[in-house]
């Protein structure tokens, strides 16, 4: 039987929180290095991350060799009008970072540094969990089904990236209309691509 969304959610969570602390860097270390392998980053320069929350595998490894590696990065910051929609904010070491209304650290909104989507070139997305078909399971606010929405249609614009610990694989979720599949997700052992 396949469990429902929020089952899904719920399970994951659970086992991404119980993770110890020396777990957590190993991984996140791990999958600094395997992002750094991925042939699309010979020709990317703007990538937008996240900064993580609720056990999801710390991204700041990533950020910070991106950062030594001379690329651009921004962050997703919850619209304050647009409901369910994101804005991405350019991020670096100066950037002021404050507490969203779910607690997730995001930029202090300064319109001077938003970024157009189009104009970036990956996207890292978190997830909750993915499938074999490459399905992602998020915090259950569609904001990255939104977001991916017209790269999805038109293939022009950021490709998304997802990144997670390996045990957030299930083999089949529960896909609803909206569901954008990622092309690629990486994990600390591998790279999945559709
Ligand atoms: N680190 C990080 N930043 C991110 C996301 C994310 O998944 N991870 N997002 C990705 O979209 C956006 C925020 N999305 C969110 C959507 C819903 C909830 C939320 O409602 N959380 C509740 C209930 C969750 C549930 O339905 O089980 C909670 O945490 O209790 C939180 C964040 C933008 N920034
Ligand atoms: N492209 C879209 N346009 C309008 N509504 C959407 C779109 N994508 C998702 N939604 C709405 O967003 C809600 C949450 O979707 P879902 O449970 O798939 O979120 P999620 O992928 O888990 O979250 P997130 O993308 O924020 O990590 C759904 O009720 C759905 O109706």
């Amino acid at each position: 039987m396949i469990l429902s969304r929020q089952n899904f959610r719920k399970q994951i969570r659970e086992k991404r929180n119980r993770l110890c602390k020396d777990e957590q860097h190993q991984a996140s270390l791990s999958l600094s290095l395997r992002f750094s392998t991925l042939p699309e980053l010979l020709i990317c320069q703007h990538i937008a991350l996240y900064i993580s929350s609720d056990g999801e595998i710390d991204t700041k490894p990533l950020i910070e060799r991106l950062w030594k590696q001379g690329k651009q990065t921004y962050l997703p910051v919850i619209h304050p009008f647009s409901k369910g929609c994101l804005l991405f904010l350019h991020y670096d070491s100066n950037t002021s970072i404050k507490q969203n209304t779910y607690g997730i650290f995001e930029p202090e909104l300064n319109k001077t540094c938003i970024k157009p989507i189009s104009q970036i070139d990956l996207i890292c997305t978190p997830l909750v969990g993915f499938d074999s078909l490459g399905y992602r399971l998020g915090m259950g606010g569609g904001y990255y089904d939104r977001t991916l929405k017209e790269w999805f249609i038109t293939g022009v614009g950021a490709i998304p990236i997802g990144l997670a610990y390996d045990f957030q694989h299930v083999d089949q979720l529960p896909i609803k209309s909206w569901d954008i599949p990622l092309p690629k997700i990486v994990t600390p052992t591998q790279i999945w691509q559709w």
